[in-house]
């Protein structure tokens, strides 16, 4: 294999691989690795589950997922080998004494990584399980699953529980947003073009947008969601993840602290959102019964398993203030969303009008020059700019236009990966860069609770907005009312 000389053996431990992530995303990913041949030969996946199955029933469980989740055929010569590297051990994870079973097949020479596909509840209870039987040494890692904690005070507990046995250098807590092959594109853009590194502050950017529209609903999954809400599945994650990775100053290099250090001071940096200011700077919204794609869909308090009063936030729109050197005066404007009438999800960075508009006879005001970095699907680059319509008349006729680098059409032989294939290759490898810092995570959590406590405190629900919509309409005043308006 050509990784062999990359990366030590693993044992791959996937702790909960009967259920709905890892037979999703964590089998398909670890197979398209094996495909691309980057897992060590030696390298073992030992999937761990409640159940007792033999060998056999495991690899059809397996092979069951993949069937299902790989989206191209699969690859007779890439499944012998994948196959080959399967191992099961049943065990109720919190049974301290059936851990001697993945004892007994773990090698000291792998190096041993353990992911929690699990509730996370149940993150520290394994963590002593292992260390109980002397299953954790200096370079074993643990992965963690979002979320982690729904506050400030759980996620702590969680961390505290799990930092009792692993050092923060073992600890991989997983945001797959982190994974996306745009996601980190952007990283390269800011860094790796002056264009971008002269121009990225209040002197030159007006506003930012970062929308991440989903057309699915909660999926199946109301006792999840209805405690959680898309502030805590989706803010105090992904989209503050985004926000911070556009607005961090340059790092010191490409490693892993370097890159957190700087996040974390973006988010230490956050304006408060309280019920002082809750209302200028929130709307929430749930969505009601609509239609996406001309086919009807239940509302959220439709959903299988709903309960009728909820009022828990399906969408939510903010106005960011960031007060610090580089962003005093320019607010992020977020909105993710559930059943939006497609998927997408893009940020876009609005530039400053130039000092003097040359062009007032034609334009009172000009166009704006716009990057938008498209993050999911037609994953690319876009930059609107202004241009002289060809021809001789006197009028000097301008046009918007648009720089278009899309990657599918540029990279056309490269397949773009799935998130959790980048993310298990790097865990594998032992680089952290890609994954949140415990003080990411709870700087996080301590603005959002801020935003959660004046939500629960005020007597408004959510505002209503059909299926198959871009929101409430609240939300549109959150951005106009500052003189701007959603990309469309
Ligand atoms: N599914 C998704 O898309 C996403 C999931 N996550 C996170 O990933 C984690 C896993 O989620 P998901 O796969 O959806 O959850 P599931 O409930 O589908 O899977 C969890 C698995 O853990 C097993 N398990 C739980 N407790 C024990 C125990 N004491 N002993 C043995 N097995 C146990 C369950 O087994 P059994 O069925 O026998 O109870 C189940 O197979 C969670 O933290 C979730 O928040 C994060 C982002 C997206
Ligand atoms: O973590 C989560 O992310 C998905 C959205 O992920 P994407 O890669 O499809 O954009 C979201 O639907 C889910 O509710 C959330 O838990």
């Amino acid at each position: 294999m050509a990784s062999d000389s990359a990366m030590k053996p693993c044992d791959f431990v996937l702790f909960g691989t009967r259920g709905d992530l890892a037979r999703r995303k964590l089998l398909p990913s670890l197979y398209q690795l094996d495909k691309a041949g980057l897992l060590h030969s030696q390298t073992r996946i030992v999937g761990v589950a409640r159940q007792p199955l033999s060998q056999e029933e495991y690899l059809s469980v397996v092979s069951e997922a993949l069937n299902t989740f790989v989206k191209e055929t699969l690859c007779d010569e890439t499944l012998v080998r994948f196959m080959a590297r399967l191992v099961y051990v049943g065990l109720d994870f919190t049974d301290s004494e059936g851990y001697q079973a993945l004892r007994d097949v773990v090698q000291e020479d792998h190096v041993m990584v353990n992911y929690f596909a699990t509730p996370p509840a149940i993150y520290g209870t394994i963590c002593g399980c292992l260390q109980a039987n002397n299953l954790i040494q200096p370079d074993t890692r643990v992965v963690l699953e979002k979320p982690i904690g729904h506050d400030l005070a759980s996620s702590m507990v969680i961390n505290d529980q799990v930092a009792a046995y692993f050092e923060e250098s073992q600890i991989y807590r997983i945001d797959h947003y982190l994974g996306k092959e745009t996601v980190q594109n952007l990283v390269a853009l800011r860094f790796a073009n002056s264009l971008f590194a002269s121009k990225w502050d209040n002197r030159t950017i007006d506003h930012v947008q970062i929308t991440v529209a989903e057309e699915v609903g909660i999926e199946g999954r109301w006792d999840y969601f209805d405690k959680a809400g898309q502030m805590r599945d989706m803010i105090q994650n992904h989209l503050l993840q985004v926000l911070a990775l556009v607005a961090m100053d340059p790092p010191v290099n490409l490693n892993a602290d370097s890159i957190r250090d700087e996040k974390v001071k973006v988010i230490k940096s956050l304006r408060p959102i309280n019920q002082e200011n809750i209302y200028e700077n929130t709307v929430r919204g749930q969505y009601t019964a609509g239609f996406l794609k001309g086919q009807p869909v239940p509302g959220y308090l439709e959903e299988e398993g709903a309960n009728l009063d909820s009022n828990t936030e399906t969408f939510a729109a903010l106005r960011v203030d960031i007060d610090n050197w580089r962003w005093a005066g320019v607010p992020f404007y977020l909105r993710t969303g559930k059943r939006m009438p497609f998927k997408h999800s893009e940020i876009v960075v609005h530039f400053k009008n130039p000092p003097h508009n040359l062009y007032r006879d034609s334009y009172r005001q000009l166009p704006p020059n716009k990057l938008t970095i498209r993050l999911q699907p037609h994953e690319g680059v876009e930059i609107q700019m202004m241009n002289k319509v060809p021809g001789l008349d006197q009028t000097q006729r301008l046009q918007t236009t648009k720089l278009d680098l899309s990657f599918s059409d540029t990279f056309k032989n490269e397949r773009i990966a799935d998130a959790y294939e980048r993310l298990l290759l790097e865990c594998m490898l032992g680089n952290q860069a890609l994954f949140v810092r415990r003080d990411e995570v709870e700087q996080a959590w301590k603005w959002c609770d801020s935003i959660l406590d004046a939500w629960a405190r005020s007597n408004e629900p959510p505002k209503s907005y059909p299926a198959g919509t871009w929101g409430p309409v609240a939300s549109v005043a959150l951005i106009t009312r500052d003189g701007r308006s959603w990309e469309e």
